[in-house]
């Protein structure tokens, strides 16, 4: 519920501020007793509020201009505390103005300092704590150097107090810390102000959300010494326990120590405290849903909160009475006590409170699912709340703001710094991957180059291969010297031809035969040994051209080996043979033949055969004994003197029989008359020089 542990925990410090100084600021030798007397009423005053405002006020009533000021002012200020505790707020109030006027008067800096240490309190309770903390903040920058442990003290628990209600925990609980340290310069009443600076933090960690830190806390206080069981002391700190085990969702823990607390405020004649305790009491009950109890609380807390005149409490108390009722179905009635509070609020500026209060119905409203009316609570929450930010709020935080511009600013220079750094390092990242791709292009490049160069070497050595290749293959079928096709491509033309009869055979496409013509250089030895090995390779070539001259496209000429040819002439007409033998002759030894320096007349010898011959199968005379035969002719020729051909015209006898003569002995066979030969003889002798 609203500010209700605020209120607890301000008025607490408010309560705890008092009494500490009464022996340390004795300077006159005539008040020793005025200052035991006083004493004893602040020892009194931990145990009975009220008897201990009762004797102060009658010690009060004794003095005059003529007391001493330190007796004065210690009296004001044990009356604060005094009447704080009590619930005479204004009273206390009225008290301190007063304390800051003799003060002020007296020149006397501690008790200035003490005066508005406490308004600045009452600037918190007022709900300026941020007024409150650059007031703080100007008390502790004019702090003398000299200044009491006290007043340090006191003036850490305020800035404390006032942080912590501008939501800075962290800087609240090193205060805090801060002033439980200085707990130990004090030269009386430091156990008291121990136990009390640590029920002080225990209330910061309960609202850090940390309720087992803050048990803890009390646990610790209280073992501190016997005087922890002083009764208001123990009174906070059953509160302070309440509340952390509120937190903890330890309920009967937590109402136990609520009323623990409670009765011994009520014992101890604190009035203010007392309502305190049942206000927290009504809230614990709201928040686990026991209504009727909250009512019973919020109703007893209103009362004593108008016995004593205490606006503040009477608000809340009011505020709980509300939603008590409300949980228990009385809407009407609880959400207009709740409204008139935060119409009060209103009235007296309290946007704040008032704000809080309205989201506070608006749950309310959820919870009872009144969702329009809740919806307008919030719209009217919202609206406040902006305002908030946009005016009131924007002066009471204007300090803050700064403070917060101030680390903004430094904040925004270091990430501009680091934004900068990141920049550059962006820049530098950004260079580097320049450089990467830069050097990842070249490697591309040089890669591709080398990759190219790589391919253009292969497609020349491939070009080279091919060319070696189509060499090799040229000089497989070909002749080097003459380029003529070779023996061996003309057994596989044969090979492939074998195949191709077959074909024609079946089909009866049987036409002219095949003709071949052997030929050899009548002498060749000869000229090599006088014109010399080049010069027989001359003839040989320009023999060979002129052989490849004198026949058809179709027909082939073959280098047969050393000096010999072969004439192939695919389908000729037998009757053309002879001269087609007589023309080969004569293109070879027509003219003559330029042979190095010698112009020479080459002639050939010829034996030439049809293939099929006769009518004898191939099966039974292939042209291997084709050839055989052509070779005995022309072997007729050489010896019937060279330069001429010899061919089998026609078989006289069957066929069968001369063929066992033609392959051993054409000679024989010739002159038995089996066999009719065609001579076809060559060109005429040269009238040639011997040499040029
Ligand atoms: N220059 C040259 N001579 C070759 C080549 N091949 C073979 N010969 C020579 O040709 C000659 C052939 O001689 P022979 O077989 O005795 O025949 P010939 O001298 O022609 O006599 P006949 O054939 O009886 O007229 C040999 O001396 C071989 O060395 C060649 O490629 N180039």
């Amino acid at each position: 519920m609203v500010n209700k542990k605020l209120l607890a925990i301000v008025r607490f410090y408010v309560c705890t501020l008092v009494g500490v100084m009464l022996l340390g600021h004795s300077a006159y030798a005539n008040e020793a007793f005025e200052k035991e007397q006083i004493a004893s009423i602040l020892t009194l005053g931990d145990s009975d509020n009220t008897e201990a405002l009762k004797r102060l006020m009658a010690v009060k009533e004794q003095q005059s201009a003529a007391t001493p000021v330190q007796i004065r002012l210690q009296t004001l200020e044990v009356l604060v505390s005094l009447y704080y505790d009590a619930g005479k707020i204004k009273s206390s109030e009225a008290t301190i103005n007063e304390l800051l006027a003799l003060a002020t008067a007296e020149k006397d800096v501690e008790g200035i300092g003490i005066a508005n240490i406490m308004a600045a309190y009452k600037l918190i309770e007022d709900g300026k704590p941020q007024e409150a903390l650059n007031k703080l903040n100007l008390i502790d920058s004019s702090l003398q150097p000299d200044a009491s442990a006290e007043l340090k003290m006191r003036l850490d628990s305020a800035l404390g107090t006032a942080s912590y209600v501008l939501g800075n925990f962290d800087s609240s609980l090193r205060y805090f810390l801060e002033a439980l340290k200085l707990t130990d310069e004090l030269p009386e009443r430091k156990v008291e102000n121990r136990i009390r600076r640590l029920d002080s933090i225990a209330k910061l960690y309960i609202n850090m959300k940390d309720p087992e830190k803050a048990l803890a806390t009390v646990d610790e206080a209280l073992e501190i010494s016997p005087l922890a069981r002083a009764p208001k002391i123990l009174a906070s700190l059953s509160l302070s326990q309440g509340i952390a085990y509120a937190n903890l969702n330890q309920d009967a823990k937590a109402v136990e120590a609520y009323k623990r607390a409670l009765k011994i405020a009520r014992e101890a004649g604190m009035a203010t405290f007392e309502v305190i305790c049942l206000i927290d009491i009504s809230d614990h009950y709201l928040t686990t849903n026991e209504y009727k109890k909250a009512e019973e609380f919020a109703r007893l807390s209103l009362k004593r909160a108008e016995a004593l005149g205490d606006k503040g409490s009477i608000d809340i108390a009011k505020i709980n009475l509300g939603f008590s009722l409300a949980g228990q179905g009385r809407i009407a009635s609880g959400v207009e006590l709740v409204n008139g509070v935060i119409h009060d609020f209103l009235q007296s500026g309290r946007k704040t409170d008032a704000e809080s209060v309205i989201g506070e119905l608006a749950n309310m409203y959820e919870k009872a699912g009144m969702y329009k009316e809740a919806l307008a609570t919030l719209r009217q929450q919202q609206s406040l709340s902006n305002e908030l930010f946009s005016a009131d709020r924007s002066k009471a935080v204007a300090g803050l703001q700064e403070q917060f511009n101030a680390k903004q600013r430094q904040k925004q220079i270091e990430l501009l710094g680091k934004e900068n750094a990141l920049k550059d390092a962006d820049i530098r990242n950004h260079s580097l991957q320049q450089v990467i791709t830069m050097l990842g292009a070249m490697v591309t490049v040089m890669v591709g180059i080398f990759i190219y160069l790589l391919y253009r070497r292969v497609q020349r050595i491939n070009q080279q291969l091919r060319e070696a290749n189509s060499q090799l293959e040229f000089h497989a079928i070909r002749d080097p010297l003459t380029g003529l096709y070779n023996r061996r491509s003309f057994v596989e033309l044969m090979k492939t031809r074998s195949v191709q009869l077959e074909a024609d055979r079946r089909e009866e496409r049987e036409g002219n035969p095949d003709c071949l013509i052997l030929l050899d250089i009548d002498h060749f030895k000869h000229i090599n040994d006088t014109l010399g090995h080049a010069a027989g390779d001359a003839v040989l070539i320009q023999v060979a051209q002129r052989l490849r001259k004198v026949v058809r496209d179709t027909d082939m000429v073959l280098r047969w080996g050393g000096e010999e040819f072969l004439v192939y002439s695919p389908k000729s007409n037998p009757s053309q043979i002879a001269g087609l033998v007589d023309r080969v002759l004569q293109s070879v030894g027509g003219t003559s033949i330029v042979a190095g320096d010698h112009e020479v007349q080459v002639t050939m010898t010829a034996g030439f055969i049809s293939l099929p011959f006769s009518d004898i199968s191939e099966l039974k005379l292939d042209w291997e004994k084709a050839l055989q035969i052509a070779d005995m002719a022309l072997y007729l020729g050489k010896a019937n003197g060279r330069n001429r051909g010899y061919g089998i015209a026609k078989i006289m006898v069957d066929s069968e029989s001369a063929l066992p003569f033609l392959e051993e002995d054409l000679a024989a066979a010739v002159s038995s008359g089996m066999v009719e030969l065609i001579e076809v003889v060559g060109p005429a002798k040269l009238d040639l020089p011997v040499s040029k």
